[in-house]
């Protein structure tokens, strides 16, 4: 499967990201707590105010229990004994309920800042560069910030209000437990710190699995989407793959599980250790306050109270470094995901430029090479094409010439390793890289379908204006589109998709149609159209090439097509062999030149002959 070199490759960068994540800890929890506050001051606010409120309530106790005990010891009537029991039940009541509020306002203000994490890390998803989406690498930090961009702040929030709410508990009970037995003090403080030692060891045991673990648990949701896709069920059913795929996700799992096992027993180890350590100061803490209570340094009832307040203290502190272990170890994971933003800023320092002109009178391509990230072998080696202004221009070739390649080129998607593409004279990396997208409308084979209403799904060839009814339309009929959504029940703003309530589906051709009009509304001095004519019947391709330079009103298009037919029409055609341009001019200059083109043609138009077809083609 190939995991191998992503594995070793993801150790290594689990041990970088270790080393930077030690030293950045400071400032990523200085950036958690501003994130929490900016997501929801108010409810940050209130938390604190609870925390607050519990600590307070908890210290009250213990000074409480001692007065109840003081109370009973000295024998006083039951009467006397009433104000403290009631204040004790008061602030026992008072703590409980703070606590339990807490656990409501946490979760609003978690989601406030799950929704904030996930508005960062969807800017970045749709804003970097394509050749991001070529890299394994990339899906992988995708896939632990999609998991964490949604547990990790709720945890950090959690993390920072366990510390806020411990230190807070802690201090309070510390001062009460002072007023008590000041010697037991930094005992109970020290029971804490086995536990922290422990919980710093698990956290980064956490991190380290979970970067193990990206291309598993990658592997385990590609098969859950092979089995849950809406695309998918119609192969599934049709190939029989249920057990087949079963048996797969099956085995991605029991490599998880069997991983999964050998990390929780690590950290179980860890975990029983620090409680053991614990348990053990906590002894010598109690067995101090014997000796204490023999030697008849505290009375009966600062013993009870002290009692109490060791109790109290051993949990908050407890929470206390707790709550520094899940920050810690969110701490590693939002490094993780700063690194998934980083690229977003990259992005954003990519995009700039001069903003590319409206229009063009001629696009060379000179001399472009272009090899995919990670890819052996360059798919373009050296391809030179021209557009002029108000050109229709066809591009054919085989199977992996090249074709869809150089349409990204010209789109602006890539960038060539060498060579240019001139607008007009002007290199078009001297053009912000967005604004020249935005020059360029492109129908690619595999267009997306969106889960919008007809309308939108033509308006958003132009996302960035508000939609033009009158022009959605007309982008409509140019891509003999209109009348079938006409014949939908809601036209225009009928839902196509069956994943929601009252959605319509479409065929194939007519879905196709509609993606030309989307590309047409856009309004683009280039439109490049790969192969718009694939899943169209004969008619509505012939509708559509014959009213094609109508519907471009002037616009320059570039399409990839395998139907001779259609290519023949074109002002002049390039074809492509092997990351090459073969041979490019007119329809007749190229069957006059009785070359790769004319023998592609001919093999086309000898199929219908032989079937009895267009004898014409
Ligand atoms: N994302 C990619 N990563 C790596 N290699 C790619 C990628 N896309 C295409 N290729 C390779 O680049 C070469 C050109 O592919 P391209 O899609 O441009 O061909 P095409 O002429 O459009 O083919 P088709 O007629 O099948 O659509 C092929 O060898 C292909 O394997």
């Amino acid at each position: 499967m190939g995991d191998e070199p992503e594995r070793s490759l993801s150790l290594r960068a689990a041990a970088r990201a270790r080393r930077r994540s030690m030293g950045q800890l400071t400032s990523l929890v200085a950036t958690s707590v501003a994130l929490v506050w900016k997501s929801g001051r108010g409810l940050f606010v209130l938390l604190l105010a609870l925390q607050l409120t519990a600590a307070l309530a908890l210290a009250g106790q213990v000074l409480a229990v001692q007065a109840v005990l003081s109370a009973v010891l000295s024998e006083v009537s039951v009467g006397a004994l009433a104000p403290p029991v009631l204040v004790l039940a008061g602030l026992s009541a008072l703590s409980l309920i703070a606590t339990g509020v807490q656990g409501q306002v946490q979760r609003l203000l978690a989601e406030r800042v799950t929704r904030s994490m996930w508005r960062r890390a969807l800017i970045v998803a749709t804003g970097v560069a394509l050749r991001h989406f070529e890299t394994p690498e990339f899906y992988n930090r995708l896939s632990r910030v999609q998991t964490n961009a949604l547990t990790r702040p709720y945890q950090v929030t959690q993390g920072l209000m366990g510390m806020a709410g411990g230190l807070a508990a802690s201090v309070a009970v510390a001062a009460a437990l002072a007023t008590v037995s000041p010697i037991l003090l930094p005992l109970v403080v020290l029971g804490g710190v086995p536990v922290l030692l422990t919980n710093r060891r698990e956290s980064r045991l956490e991190f380290d699995f979970a970067l193990e673990q990206t291309v598993t648990v990658r592997w385990r949701e590609y098969f859950t989407v092979l089995q849950t896709g809406r695309d998918e069920a119609k192969e599934v059913r049709a190939f029989g793959l249920s057990a087949w795929l079963m048996e797969r996700f099956e085995r991605h799992y029991d490599a998880y599980q069997r991983d999964l096992v050998g990390h929780v027993r690590r950290r179980t180890v860890l975990t029983v250790l620090g409680q053991l350590g614990a348990a053990l100061v906590l002894l010598v803490t109690l067995l101090v306050l014997v000796w204490l209570i023999a030697q008849g340094r505290i009375g009966v009832a600062g013993a009870g109270a002290a009692i109490v307040a060791i109790r109290m203290l051993a949990t908050q502190v407890q929470s206390l470094f707790k709550g520094v272990q899940v920050v810690f170890e969110s701490g590693l994971f939002l490094d993780d995901l700063d690194r998934f933003l980083s690229l977003g800023t990259a992005a954003a320092e990519e995009d700039r430029g001069d903003e590319a002109p409206s229009s063009f009178r001629r696009i060379v391509a000179e001399d472009l090479h272009f090899r995919y990230p990670a890819a052996e072998t360059e798919a373009l080696r050296g391809v030179s094409v021209e557009l002029r202004a108000g050109e229709v221009v066809a591009l054919v070739g085989e199977n992996g010439s090249g074709k869809t390649t150089l349409a990204k080129l010209l789109a602006g998607l890539y960038e060539p390793d060498s060579g240019a593409i001139l607008w007009d004279g002007r290199d078009v990396a001297e053009f912000r890289p967005s604004s020249l997208r935005q020059r360029v409308s492109v129908v690619f084979q595999d267009f997306v379908r969106y889960a919008f209403s007809a309308g939108e799904n033509i308006a958003i060839g132009r996302a960035d204006a508000p939609p033009d009814p009158d022009r959605v339309r007309a982008a409509a009929r140019a891509a003999g589109a209109e009348e079938t959504i006409e014949s939908l029940p809601e036209g225009f703003d009928q839902l196509l998709s069956r994943l929601f309530p009252g959605g319509r589906e479409l065929s194939g051709g007519q879905w196709q149609r509609l993606a030309l009009a989307r590309s047409f509304y856009r309004d683009a001095p280039l439109v490049i159209l790969d192969e718009p004519s694939a899943s169209l019947d004969p008619r509505a391709e012939h509708a559509l090439f014959s009213s094609l330079r109508d519907a471009l009103r002037g616009r320059t298009a570039l399409f990839i097509s395998h139907r001779f037919s259609t290519v023949r029409g074109a002002d002049r055609i390039y074809v492509l062999h092997d990351g090459l341009v073969a041979e490019s001019g007119s329809h007749e200059e190229l069957m006059a030149r009785d070359g790769r083109y004319a023998e592609l043609y001919r093999l086309q138009a000898g199929a219908f002959l032989e079937s009895g077809g267009d004898r014409d083609a």
